[in-house]
């Protein structure tokens, strides 16, 4: 099967609390996909459902061409990685030997161990006592201990909300090589630039629904106004609609040499989100 996820007609409702409603989506083998959403719009309840821990109230969800009903196995949590609100560490022991219990479990090889914690900028601090660690460090660990099996696919939810710039770049470096070496990657961020940079689609949730799905940039090009933001040597600034009269208009003002800078309308993917639902995406 060439889809990694496979999830359709999925609810999941809390007592009266609906927390997703009628979600349908694949993701296939190789991808990295975003599920995108402000807070409380149902982006860990889909990660729980996927993963096996929670049940769906209604839905059919196969990952790995594995059923729901076979999530608890080993060898199904052997092939995928989890970095959720409930990932925990032994506070007592070291990087290294939470790591390395974690290994034995899976199976995976020791020798693991030490390249991902390259990959997560933690190389230097592999003998240090987790309790001592900061809270950045911590997530980092946490990221580590969901790759360093070598999962086929893994979910991170939220992976680099706690992390200061140098090393969400640095874990964004990791997770990139992790996929090019085959592995598929689920994650949930509220950071429209991680979204844009990594990943291959996205899924806008809103209210526990999907109100958009696709490519980053063929999203921001279809929900772009087309209009040229120009800036003329004058410093003037204006806007023109991409139509052919103002192609004219452009033309000649390139040929007067009249022109500093011309920018096509691309829109983020916050801008897309507050497009489509009224909100910000934060
Ligand atoms: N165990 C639960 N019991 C009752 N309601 C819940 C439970 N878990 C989630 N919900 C509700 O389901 C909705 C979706 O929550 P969920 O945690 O999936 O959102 P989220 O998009 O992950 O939010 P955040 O970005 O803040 O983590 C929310 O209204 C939340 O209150």
């Amino acid at each position: 099967m060439e889809n990694a996820i496979q999830v359709s007609g999925l609810r999941k409702a809390f007592d009266q609390q609906v927390a997703i409603e009628d979600v349908s989506f694949h993701v296939k083998k190789g991808e990295i996909f975003g599920l995108l959403g402000p807070s409380g719009s149902g982006k860990t309840t889909t990660i729980k459902i996927l993963t096996g821990e929670l049940e769906q109230t209604t839905g059919d969800v196969c990952v790995l061409d594995t059923d729901a009903s076979s999530f608890d196995s080993t060898q199904f949590k052997s092939k995928i990685g989890i970095l959720s609100d409930n990932s925990a560490l032994y506070e007592r022991l070291t990087v290294y030997d939470n790591l390395k219990l974690f290994c034995k479990l899976y199976g995976a090889p020791l020798e693991r161990i030490d390249v991902i914690l390259d990959d997560v900028n933690l190389k230097n601090d592999r003998n240090k006592v987790v309790s001592k660690l900061s809270k950045g460090m911590k997530q980092r660990i946490l990221l580590a201990k969901a790759l360093v099996h070598q999962p086929d696919l893994v979910f991170l939810d939220e992976p680099t909300s706690a992390l200061d710039p140098g090393n969400v770049i640095h874990i964004h470096r990791g997770l990139q090589k992790l996929n090019e070496a085959g592995t598929t990657i689920f994650l949930t961020t509220h950071d429209m630039e991680e979204a844009t940079k990594l990943c291959d689609r996205v899924a806008f949730l809103d209210n526990g629904t999907i109100q958009e799905l696709g490519n980053p940039d063929e999203l921001r090009f279809k929900y772009s106004s087309h209009d040229f933001h120009i800036e003329t040597t004058t410093n003037e600034k204006f806007v023109l609609g991409n139509d052919s009269k103002n192609a004219d208009q452009i033309r000649d003002l390139i040929a007067a040499g009249k022109v500093k800078s011309i920018q096509s309308d691309k829109p983020t993917l916050g801008d897309v989100f507050l497009k489509l639902t009224g909100k910000e995406l934060v």
